[in-house]
């Protein structure tokens, strides 16, 4: 198994090479050369498995001769030995064929940990075969910083940097990434908004003398790996409600295009999904594109969403490619125009992304109401990143084909939105009780490549 850059432009690697790179040297994301796919009868069964077994034959061949079958099937185990549901990812039932795919029973309280606990074990693992440390840089707009920042924590061959956007993340997203007392962790907070650490971030892998000096690894979503962990549910969620002789479609709140992907590879791989649902916030790029082609970036306006407060993103990329015919070329060049405030998809492009993906978008008001309906009439207190999703979900459902809405995060993850809407004021779990009493250690950073550098390498230097 290969992967290649979008931009065609960057030597293809293995899965491992891949993991320990994040982004291609070209600039653009790794992707598998060619999808493996499942038969009919080895989705049929994976009925009844257990969600390690399920991500075990799903992810094994993309990961080619990495790991064992006997260490990948041990590292999958230890990764998801620590989520507090014993499904994992429990599907609970909101209306007629409306379920709910709770994905935030993991450490962090969001689906994030699906992926990063099982790459913090790959990365550890290949490190340590490898004799070699690696500086994690991470952009968050709050979700993936906590949950790499568990997933490291106290690793030996690892520092981690998290860079977020200064006081636009919740409360508890910050105290979850200021408050780990190891000395490899780094909460970094950046003046700006979430796509400028994105930037400076894509900006350091493509300093080539700094990212080789520091060893620089990615854990966002720009990594293959992030993206294959998260097309396990898809397949679990799916089965359960009848796949493969059953169609079922799902709607997924997005922010930077990394989770609705993963869902794009399950039906490549031969999930048959119906449709996939693209939900936005009011920061609505990806639903404007869809809607009309035109991909123009604009201001990014804080919401009640904040992990989704996002406007350049990133996987949107891979969807392009694809789109395109895999032409690297061209998605070169649109990544250049995207520089200068956006681009025009082509006719042709944008037929093909309507194949796989519809779309909507819900204002602040209509996500704060559909916190306070879904707990009235269906019973479910939802965080407002999964609100936007079941919204988006209700306008599009069908009565012939379930629809499965991905809930993103817990709902104490976001305790003043959630309040807001419905009066009640979620409680952490017993574990995060004390999580307002921890003291914090955090670094306000400028928006600035070079002083970004600077910190790095002086923090890894000690
Ligand atoms: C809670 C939550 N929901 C949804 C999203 C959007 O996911 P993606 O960026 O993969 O589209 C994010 C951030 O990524 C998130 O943290
Ligand atoms: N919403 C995300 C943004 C980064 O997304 P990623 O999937 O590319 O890591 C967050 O919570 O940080």
């Amino acid at each position: 198994m290969r992967y290649i850059s979008t931009r065609g432009k960057a030597p293809a690697l293995s899965f491992e090479e891949a993991m320990l790179s994040g982004l291609a040297r070209d600039g653009g994301l790794y992707v598998p050369e060619t999808v493996p796919t499942m038969s009919e009868a080895e989705i049929r069964a994976l009925r009844g498995l257990s969600y390690e077994e399920v991500a075990f034959r799903v992810m094994r061949p993309f990961v080619g001769d990495t790991f064992t079958d006997e260490t990948f099937g041990d590292l999958i185990a230890k990764a998801y030995a620590g989520f507090g549901h014993a499904a994992r990812a429990p599907l609970v039932q909101l209306a007629p064929n409306h379920f709910l795919l709770e994905l935030f029973h993991g450490p962090t309280l969001a689906f994030k940990d699906f992926a990063m606990q099982l790459i913090g074990q790959l990365f550890e693992e290949a490190l340590t075969r490898r004799g070699e440390r690696v500086t994690i840089v991470g952009a968050t707009s709050g979700d993936t910083g906590s949950a790499a920042i568990e997933a490291f924590k106290g690793l030996d061959a690892v520092d981690v940097f998290i860079l977020f956007p200064h006081g636009r993340v919740s409360e508890v997203q910050r105290r979850q990434m200021t408050t780990p007392t190891e000395d490899n962790v780094h909460a970094l907070a950046i003046d700006g908004h979430f796509d400028d650490a994105q930037a400076r971030l894509k900006d350091m892998f493509n300093d080539f003398t700094f990212r080789d000096d520091v060893r620089l690894a990615g854990v966002n979503s720009i990594n293959w790996a992030r993206v294959l962990a998260q097309v396990v549910y898809y397949f679990s969620s799916a089965v359960s409600l009848g796949a493969p002789d059953r169609k079922v479609s799902f709607t997924v709140p997005t922010g930077n295009f990394g989770d609705i992907f993963a869902g794009y590879i399950a039906k490549k791989m031969g999930l048959p999904i119906d449709r996939l649902v693209v939900a936005t916030n009011q920061n609505d790029i990806l639903h404007r594109c869809l809607s009309s082609g035109a991909y123009k970036t604009s201001e990014v306006h804080p919401s009640i969403s904040p992990s989704m407060d996002i406007q350049v993103s990133s996987n949107f990329e891979r969807a392009l490619f694809d789109a395109y015919g895999r032409d690297g070329n061209a998605v070169g060049q649109l990544m250049d125009e995207l520089k200068a405030g956006g681009f025009n998809v082509s006719q042709g492009a944008l037929q093909a992304l309507r194949e796989h993906f519809e779309s909507g978008r819900v204002s602040e008001d209509e996500t704060l109401a559909t916190i306070r309906q879904a707990k009235a009439t269906m019973g479910e207190l939802l965080c407002p990143h999964s609100a936007v999703g079941v919204k988006v979900a209700e306008d599009h459902r069908s009565t012939e084909v379930p629809m499965i809405t991905l809930a993103t995060a817990h709902p104490a993850k976001f305790p003043d939105a959630v309040e807001k809407a419905s009066g009640i004021r979620p409680p952490l779990p017993a574990r995060m009780a004390d999580l307002f009493d921890r003291p914090e250690r955090m670094t306000r950073v400028p928006n600035d490549l070079g002083a970004l550098e600077t910190l790095i390498r002086e923090r890894i230097a000690k």
